[in-house]
């Protein structure tokens, strides 16, 4: 068989766009599609590459995806750019640091109407890790509020370039697009590798696709694969046979292979993208290379909530439907519980709230679910006096006995803002516990703080109340950084000395008073009376910390039909029992399902805020 035609890499560059979320990559792509004539005007669509119904309607990237773009330079030579799209929440880093490991160089892009924001330092760090080359862009210069002269002053001032080598486009109108083309052309250097080496590719993306099974978005280093070989994953050993491979040039292309600095995808038949984890190597298994390409990261779930279905007999369609998530999913986690209040469900395991709400919208919607989940929590490790160790994910689960120590999660976060607020921030961060790390002026008047905190401060609704006092001018990003010693304490709510598992929660010692307040309280307005008195009560062990009381009443529902006629008595008492039917059982109190729901309704609006803004 004739030796494929590998692509010279002297003529590949490999790119990827990084910014904060809605600076404007998705459009910037599209526009590179439509000038370089991959995409035909007629078919081009808002977001190309978005596929996912909830990415497009939300306006988000959540998967990066791979496009190969042939671009003619102004030295008449065809170059194929590889566009790596990248996703721009705090969720997904780990994905947008794989996209960067696959790539030379990177566009830093940033609106010229807002200025630099959290995201853009942190991607920028992240590209600056990995030695790329960045090209200062500034987006939207067609904005009658854009202020580029002022935004390009800023960049070069991070970058330590000349404000005149940042370049100035509008993604929407195609204006300096082709320009940027050809600065990608001079300045990204091609990839290097060595072509007779054994094989080695990264994975950057790895996508469940219903007829194809997992596609795997690969990036190759050293060597060639091609059509039919066997190849091994080397974090598992595991080997396959490569069905297909080829490039996405924006759809699906086979090809005869794929050589060094060339990215595409490869289809083995594998059903469950944990089989083809991104991060991870893969070899030729006839020649297999000895050491992995760096970086792998096992994903880890940070935020845990308990997911049950409203209808009881939903339990199995939603067991069903995390499955068949979990195959497009390499970081969502779920394991079955049950909770004495809401019944069957499952604890599931999250990267962030947005990747929380994300997975809920989708089970939601394409499954047609209705689901209530419980508040958010982070992973707490629970030291005990005789040396066992305890990991919670699960409030209602916290370890009773003599304990030593309870170690919680911190993450490093930091704020750009205007100078502004300054004052609002810091209060808000001590608020939560929070301890200032630095501060530095990126201009006259926008601030970077750096601070650590808690997990379980930010994942609630933190970025909420930074948003709502700084008028929406604040970014946040945030890194874990290990665990640290707390004074945390489980405070419980019961009703009638009852335990309601749903509503434990691990909260720091000087907050738990506040939490039981709220929480008895919001409960003595959602339950309705009994026929005898129900005391709410929040209790720290044996202490009871906070209590209400829901007081007795006589409830005759045919007392107000005094006199009426039958039919009229038989359609209240009818409507009793459909109630009663969606109450659920705590003891003896009755509760209905909707004072659940209302109780745990937490407003989790992550992902709203950025379309706000
Ligand atoms: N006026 C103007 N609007 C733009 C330009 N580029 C992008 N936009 C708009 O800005 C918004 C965000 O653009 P996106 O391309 O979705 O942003 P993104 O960075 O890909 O966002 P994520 O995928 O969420 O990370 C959209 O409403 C775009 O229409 C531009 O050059 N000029």
């Amino acid at each position: 068989m004739a030796q494929p035609n590998w692509t010279d890499p002297a003529l590949i560059r490999n790119f990827c766009i990084i910014a904060h979320i809605d600076h404007g990559k998705s459009t910037l792509a599209d526009r590179m599609l439509q000038i370089t004539g991959v995409v035909e005007d007629r078919q081009m669509r808002a977001q190309y590459l978005d596929r996912m119904d909830i990415e497009r309607e939300r306006g988000i990237t959540i998967k990066s995806q791979a496009v190969r773009i042939p671009f003619t330079a102004l030295d008449d030579r065809t170059y194929t750019l590889d566009l790596i799209d990248t996703p721009g929440h705090v969720d997904f880093t780990y994905e947008v640091s794989r996209s960067l490991a696959a790539c030379e160089g990177a566009i830093l892009l940033v609106d010229a109407a807002q200025g630099i924001e959290a995201q853009t330092l942190a991607n920028l760090y992240m590209a600056l890790d990995n030695d790329l080359t960045i090209i200062p862009v500034l987006n939207k210069i067609d904005l009658p509020a854009a202020q580029p002269e002022k935004y390009a002053e800023e960049l070069a001032g991070i970058i330590g370039c000349e404000a005149s080598d940042v370049l100035k486009v509008s993604a929407k109108t195609g204006e300096g697009v082709e320009d940027l083309l050809n600065e990608i052309v001079n300045q990204i250097p091609p990839p290097v590798g060595r072509a007779d080496a054994p094989a080695r590719a990264m994975i950057f993306d790895s996508v469940y696709d219903t007829y194809r099974g997992v596609v795997t978005y690969v990036r190759v280093v050293d060597g060639h694969l091609s059509p039919r070989e066997r190849i091994q994953m080397m974090s598992t050993k595991a080997s396959h046979e490569i069905l297909e491979i080829g490039v996405s040039s924006p759809e699906p292309t086979k090809s005869q292979g794929l050589g060094v600095g060339e990215v595409g995808y490869i289809i083995t038949g594998v059903k469950d993208v944990r089989q083809s984890k991104v991060g991870d190597t893969i070899t030729s298994l006839s020649k297999p290379a000895t050491e992995m390409l760096g970086g792998y990261q096992e994903p880890k779930p940070m935020v845990f909530s308990g997911l049950y279905p409203i209808e009881g007999t939903d339990y199995p369609v939603l067991r069903d439907a995390l499955d068949k998530l979990q195959l497009n999913d390499a970081a969502l986690a779920f394991e079955p519980e049950t909770s004495a209040a809401l019944g069957f469900g499952f604890r599931c395991g999250f990267l962030g709230l947005l990747h929380l709400e994300i997975t809920r919208a989708r089970l939601e919607r394409e499954f047609n679910l209705d689901l209530i989940s419980t508040a958010p929590n982070v992973i707490y490790r629970v030291d005990m006096e005789d040396g066992a160790e305890h990991v919670v994910t699960n409030p209602s689960e916290f370890p009773t006995g003599k304990i030593d120590g309870i170690y919680e999660p911190m993450v490093k976060a930091t704020v750009l803002s205007p100078s502004d607020y300054i004052g609002q921030i810091m209060e808000l961060c001590q608020d939560r516990r929070g301890e200032l790390q630095g501060m530095d002026y990126l201009s006259e008047d926008r601030v970077e703080m750096r601070y650590t905190l808690p997990m379980a401060e930010i994942v609630f609704d933190f970025f909420d109340a930074l948003k709502s006092r700084t008028k929406g001018y604040a970014s946040l990003d945030y890194e874990p950084i290990g665990e640290q010693k707390a004074d945390l304490v489980k405070v419980d709510i019961l009703l009638q000395g009852e335990p309601v598992d749903a509503f434990s929660a691990i909260v720091h010692k000087e907050k738990s008073y506040a939490y039981g307040v709220e929480m008895t309280k919001k409960l003595r307005e959602l339950i309705p009376r009994q026929q005898f008195e129900v005391p709410v009560q929040a209790a720290i062990g044996a202490r009871v910390i906070a209590r209400e009381n829901i007081r007795a009443i006589r409830k005759d529902v045919l007392s107000k039909c005094y006199g009426g006629d039958i039919s009229r008595k038989r359609k209240l008492l009818e409507k009793q029992k459909e109630g009663k039917k969606r109450m659920k059982m705590v003891g003896r109190v009755e509760v209905p399902q909707e004072a659940f729901i209302s109780a745990l309704s937490t407003d989790t609006s992550g992902a709203e805020d950025k379309k706000k803004k």
